[in-house]
């Protein structure tokens, strides 16, 4: 295979979009490796051809996927909630989202300076600086709070006002200490950030996390059942990281009891021991919720209680 990248070589491929930095860059090339799809990047290159597939992978800033994917460039994309919801009801409109990912979770907030007494409602900043790089989804949200105080203000005779919105690249937690802005709209995930610049959170205009996308309308260069199949994979991964398989044995006494605690997705796998009045249990368990399985399994006599990971499931 020829080391150059050219339209051609991408010529009938199904196309992947991958956030090529960031927060969401590593754990996507987790979710490829464990869908088994094998590439090589080379230094400097956004495109990637896929070994196994007759597929690339292309590597580009997580805000354009979204437009990318929505105007059928590429068939597949992982993005963030967040930066499917700034792209607007135009793309937004053209975009299915196919499977949420459970990672790069975080909440797009409002924050202002903790130690400020006279910004404590987002009301209080209609009419100031808010500075953001979601100046989309930030627009709009200061526009209906605009439209609201206005109505009162108009009530009373006063003059409108209106919210002006500041956009910045990145490190928008700085806007405040340097007097930039009044207050910002960024994304909040542990609050350390946020509260290293003396600021706390005030609002909140969305949850978000990383998510699969594909075009409503296939693009007609599209393999579908290509993109199905990676999608299904995808998903299985994902599964996988949710669920352990829990495996005990008990008496058959307690049978009822322990069943209660691991009722599994479908039914759980029950099987004799050898050795009468005994059974063996398999039930798959969701990751979060094992350790108080296993405590109440034991305290309904379960006996040697295994917890096993999943590589990859299809449920
Ligand atoms: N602190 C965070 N915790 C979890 N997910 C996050 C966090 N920050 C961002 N994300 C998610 O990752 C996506 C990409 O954010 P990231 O800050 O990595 O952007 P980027 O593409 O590297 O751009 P830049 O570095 O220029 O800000 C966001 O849209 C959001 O969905
Ligand atoms: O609540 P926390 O866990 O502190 O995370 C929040 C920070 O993470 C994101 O930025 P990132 O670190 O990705 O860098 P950026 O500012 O360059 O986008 C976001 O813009 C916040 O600054």
């Amino acid at each position: 295979m020829s080391n150059l990248l050219t339209s051609e070589s991408l010529q009938g491929r199904t196309l992947f979009a991958i956030p090529k930095k960031g927060r969401l860059y590593e754990k996507c090339l987790e979710l490829l490796g464990g869908a088994d799809i094998q590439f090589k990047r080379q230094h400097r290159l956004d495109v990637a051809l896929v070994q196994n597939h007759n597929m690339a992978l292309v590597f580009l800033p997580a805000a354009d996927i979204p437009r990318f994917v929505g105007e059928g460039n590429v068939d597949l994309g992982i993005t963030g909630q967040d930066m499917v919801a700034e792209a607007g009801d135009r793309v937004s409109s053209l975009i299915t989202e196919e499977l949420p990912l459970g990672f790069g979770k975080c909440q797009l907030q409002v924050q202002v300076p903790e130690a400020s007494t006279s910004l404590k409602t987002v009301e209080d900043l209609v009419g100031k600086k808010v500075a953001t790089s979601f100046d989309f989804l930030a627009g709009e949200f200061f526009a209906k709070l605009d439209a609201k105080v206005n109505e009162a203000r108009s009530a009373k005779g006063e003059a409108e006002v209106k919210t002006k919105i500041e956009y910045v690249g990145g490190s928008v937690e700085a806007a405040c200490a340097l007097g930039v802005a009044d207050g910002i709209v960024d994304l909040v995930e542990s609050g350390e950030t946020m509260r290293a610049c003396g600021l706390h959170a005030i609002d909140t205009l969305l949850s978000s996390q990383a998510v699969l996308i594909r075009p409503t309308t296939p693009h007609k260069r599209s393999d579908t059942d290509l993109v199905n199949l990676i999608a299904r994979r995808l998903q299985g991964v994902i599964a996988a990281s949710k669920y352990v398989l829990v495996q005990y044995n008990t008496q058959k006494e307690n049978l009822d009891k322990v069943l209660k605690i691991t009722p599994g997705r479908r039914a759980a796998t029950v099987s004799p021991l050898d050795d009468q009045g005994w059974n063996a249990v398999s039930s798959m368990v969701l990751r979060s919720d094992v350790a108080n399985v296993m405590d109440a399994l034991e305290a309904q006599g379960a006996h040697d209680i295994l917890v096993v990971a999943l590589a990859n499931c299809r449920i």
